[in-house]
């Protein structure tokens, strides 16, 4: 406990968006106040002026992970790409992607392990490159391959992929997760992105001819990679590739375990590394909600809720059952809440989530399936209502994925908040830890003072709308 008093700041200490991104630009509107959603019981108010931080500045701002000297001109991409990043509205590259993409590109291609902070844009970086890579005169014939832990991941990356190359005449962008492939057909794009069990069972059915692939990219490779987890499926995946494919390796987090098992994957690689203590987003401002027990956990929650509504928020809980229970509890009490994990059919999982993308749902309940990768720029808060933890019996904190859970607010610059539920000396412990690891200082919210609270996060809320000079994600989101 000592450990984390030391890391917070008392309600009074600090100012709601310590460690936001940097000071809002200007403020227009008047302030009036106005309800925030009819029929939810919170009777928190919104006030309606807008804040604008500014992409420019940020891309300015040499400590920034966005900054950046040159342009997507310079890396000298065919014009149908260069076309797609400009419909996309992306007028400079942020650091990952100006320092990667030249390795990247360049021939012979070299084999890359890249580290950059959540939402800093390491998915078009690797877009950029597989896009720079395929032979679009063989317009059926697998030549790119992209994994990914989860089917809402992978269908995101596809659409990526489709977005940046619409310009790219007879690109075929297949997703490998279960349901998409028909097995009459089996692949017939150029570039596939899947999840590694689906990838596995295609390949092995032949029904995905890999003989000409160039080049692998791993998104979130540190827990891809992992032993624990589906590391065997992607060595054996590679073990079927060519061997003169290039490998990339992408993730917010590399743990030096893992790490060493990914150079051998991925042998003499560039590396692009960051040291944990660079690793968090600063305009994620982290808040932690000093519960008396765990059966008030809820309680606050529903508290919570008006907050929530006011961007879009996500709710990471340890398990499934969990995620269902606290949805059934809340739409009882009158909330609107959607819950989407692993137990769900994946069109069902597709659905949920095209709906939160979209804004026709304003929360989402989830577990760690969602912790990573996904990009809803909406998100202005994120609730680890349970804190991460790993190990057998849960006996250490996680910390890389108290990372991506925080990461899926505060998206390329924009500012979010997340807020951590501690209620017993082992989630005050754990949460110490992580706090201590990304040498953080976490703000205290406290359930009996409910105006500072409110006020401390809807300020930081308050500034997360979107950026003038950034156009709307052409995904949706
Ligand atoms: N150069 C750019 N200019 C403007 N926006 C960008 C640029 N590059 C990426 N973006 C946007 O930034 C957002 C975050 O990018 P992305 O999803 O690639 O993050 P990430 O680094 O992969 O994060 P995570 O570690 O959470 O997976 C996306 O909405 C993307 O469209």
């Amino acid at each position: 406990m000592a450990d984390l008093a030391s890391r917070i700041s008392k309600p009074s200490d600090a100012p709601a968006d310590d460690g936001a991104a940097p000071a809002p630009a200007a403020a227009d509107g008047n302030g009036a106040e106005k309800p925030v959603d009819e029929g939810t019981n919170s009777g928190l108010v919104e006030t309606s002026y807008d804040v604008e931080v500014k992409l420019s500045d940020l891309q300015a701002d040499q400590d920034s992970p966005l900054y950046s000297v040159s342009s997507f001109e310079e890396l000298g991409l065919p014009k149908p790409i260069n076309d797609g990043l400009l419909a996309m509205n992306f007028k400079k590259p942020s650091k990952i992607q100006e320092r990667a993409l030249p390795l990247m590109i360049s021939n012979p291609p070299t084999n890359m392990i890249a580290q950059s902070q959540s939402g800093t844009g390491k998915t078009a970086a690797f877009v950029l490159t597989v896009l720079s890579r395929v032979d679009l005169t063989k317009p059926t014939q697998p030549q790119a391959l992209l994994l990914a832990p989860s089917r809402e991941l992978a269908r995101q990356i596809q659409g990526v992929i489709q977005t940046i190359g619409k310009f790219c005449e007879n690109l075929i962008v297949e997703a490998a997760i279960p349901g998409s492939i028909s097995r009459e057909t089996g692949v017939k794009g150029s570039v596939v992105v899947g999840t590694p069990g689906t990838v596995m069972d295609l390949i092995r059915r032949r029904q995905f001819d890999v003989s000409q692939l160039k080049i692998l990219v791993i998104d979130e490779a540190d827990n891809m990679l992992d032993q624990q987890g589906m590391g065997d499926q992607c060595v054996r995946v590679k073990g079927l590739l060519p061997r003169t494919v290039q490998i990339l390796l992408f993730s917010a987090t590399f743990p030096d375990k893992v790490m060493n098992f990914a150079r051998k994957y991925a042998p003499n690689a560039n590396e692009i590394k960051l040291r944990h203590q660079e690793l968090t987003v600063k305009g994620i401002s982290q808040m932690y909600m000093d519960c008396p027990d765990e059966s008030q956990k809820y309680d606050i929650l529903c508290k919570l809720y008006g907050l929530m509504t006011i961007g879009s928020s996500v709710i990471f809980v340890k398990t499934r059952e969990s995620a269902t229970e606290i949805q059934r509890r809340m739409e009882a009490d009158g909330h609107k809440v959607s819950a989407l994990h692993g137990a769900h059919e994946g069109q069902n999982r597709d659905a949920l989530l095209d709906d939160f993308r979209s804004g026709r749902s304003k929360v989402l309940i989830t577990t760690n399936v969602l912790a990573r990768g996904i990009d809803v720029s909406s998100v202005s808060m994120v609730i680890n209502y349970d804190i991460p933890m790993k190990g057998f019996g849960d006996k250490e904190p996680d910390m890389e994925t108290y990372l991506h859970r925080i990461g899926r607010t505060g998206r390329f610059g924009r500012v979010g908040v997340s807020i951590s539920f501690v209620y017993d000396r082992k989630s005050f412990e754990a949460l110490s830890q992580i706090a201590n690891y990304y040498d953080i200082d976490l703000v205290q919210l406290s359930p009996d003072d409910w105006d500072m609270t409110e006020k401390k996060v809807q300020e930081v809320i308050k500034s997360s709308r979107a950026r003038p000079d950034y156009a709307p994600n052409p995904l949706g989101n």
